[in-house]
């Protein structure tokens, strides 16, 4: 099958230098299931640390080359995860478009990663007319499962299971009934829920609220990579901004957190940071 025009090339000495970050093939391929998938945590922003422009708006950061490199990601990923702001702003596709990959020159949905939007109010109107649903029936990726807290309704839950989607409840058992009273869900009860569904590597993309929440200290030990794309714009304030809170110790300030093992790699007009969580 060949690849459509809009299929994009990542070169091979440059998946090299991004391999060690990634979920290992051998975890992919086990049928055991651990206490939580392999999580990358993978997003682009500006040299002011922003997303995006002001919340809810969609912001193109990335250069074609480390588009591309994004894309690779997903191929190596079971799942990708966004907030639903990110869900609502951007309307995403959430597929792979690497050359090879399922719908794009190869079978199936060979390499295609699952869309996975964290909603627990059940605030996105996902309709017939949403990108990854459209790309699901055209067979170009694959449905998404949404993790709520909520009732659905009958509607959305039809149409997201007529084209192989699912909602995926967070209930009592992660958190008890304090957690079940408020919309906010457990990264850790979320991660062993994805794992029990067969996800053992997710890429998390954003938006805002999420990321700074990954990079808390209550929450960093859970990121096994940070794959980082810095774009040479600066957007200025007021708009999306990553900065997690920092930490208290014996009644003083520290830094939120710090990556060891770096990799800087340049790719076209931007910079790519790899690194793991110290
Ligand atoms: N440059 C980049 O790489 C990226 C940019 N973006 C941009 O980011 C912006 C969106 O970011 P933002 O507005 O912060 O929204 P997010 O995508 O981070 O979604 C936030 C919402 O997700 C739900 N949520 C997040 N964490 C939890 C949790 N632990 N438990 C329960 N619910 C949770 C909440 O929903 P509720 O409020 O319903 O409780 C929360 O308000 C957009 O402009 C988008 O374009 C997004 C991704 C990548
Ligand atoms: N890597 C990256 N660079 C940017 O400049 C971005 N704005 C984003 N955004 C993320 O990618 C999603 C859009 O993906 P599709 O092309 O629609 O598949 C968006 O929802 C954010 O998660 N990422």
């Amino acid at each position: 099958m060949a690849a459509p025009r809009e299929a994009l090339y990542f070169p091979a000495s440059q998946r090299q230098q991004l391999d060690s970050y990634l979920p290992s093939p051998s975890i992919t391929s086990t049928s055991s299931v651990s206490s939580k998938p392999h999580v990358t945590l993978t997003f682009a922003t500006s040299l002011d640390s922003q997303l995006a422009l002001a919340p809810g708006v969609q912001t193109a950061l990335s250069g074609p080359e480390s588009k591309a490199m994004t894309h690779y990601l997903r191929s190596k990923h079971d799942a990708i995860l966004i907030g639903v702001g990110t869900a609502i702003a951007d309307n995403p596709s959430l597929n792979c478009r690497i050359e090879g990959v399922g719908g794009y020159g190869g079978e199936g949905l060979y390499g295609q990663p699952r869309p996975i939007v964290l909603d627990p109010k059940g605030r996105w109107e996902i309709s017939a007319e949403s990108k990854v649903v459209k790309l699901a029936r055209e067979g170009k990726g694959k449905a998404p499962w949404i993790i709520t807290k909520t009732d659905v309704g009958e509607q959305k839950r039809s149409l997201l299971e007529s084209v192989g989607g699912k909602f995926l409840r967070y209930g009592d058992s992660f958190g008890g009934v304090e957690a079940s009273l408020s919309a906010r869900m457990e990264w850790r009860g979320m991660l062993q829920l994805l794992s029990r569904e067969g996800i053992q590597g997710v890429m998390i993309e954003g938006g805002g609220v999420v990321i700074n929440d990954l990079l808390s200290a209550d929450n960093l030990e859970l990121v096994d990579s940070v794959i980082l794309t810095i774009a040479p714009t600066w957007l200025g304030r007021g708009g999306v901004q990553v900065c997690p809170e920092q930490r208290q110790g014996l009644g003083r300030s520290l830094p939120a957190g710090r990556l060891k093992d770096v990799n800087w790699m340049p790719l076209g007009e931007d910079v790519v940071l790899c690194g793991r969580p110290q």
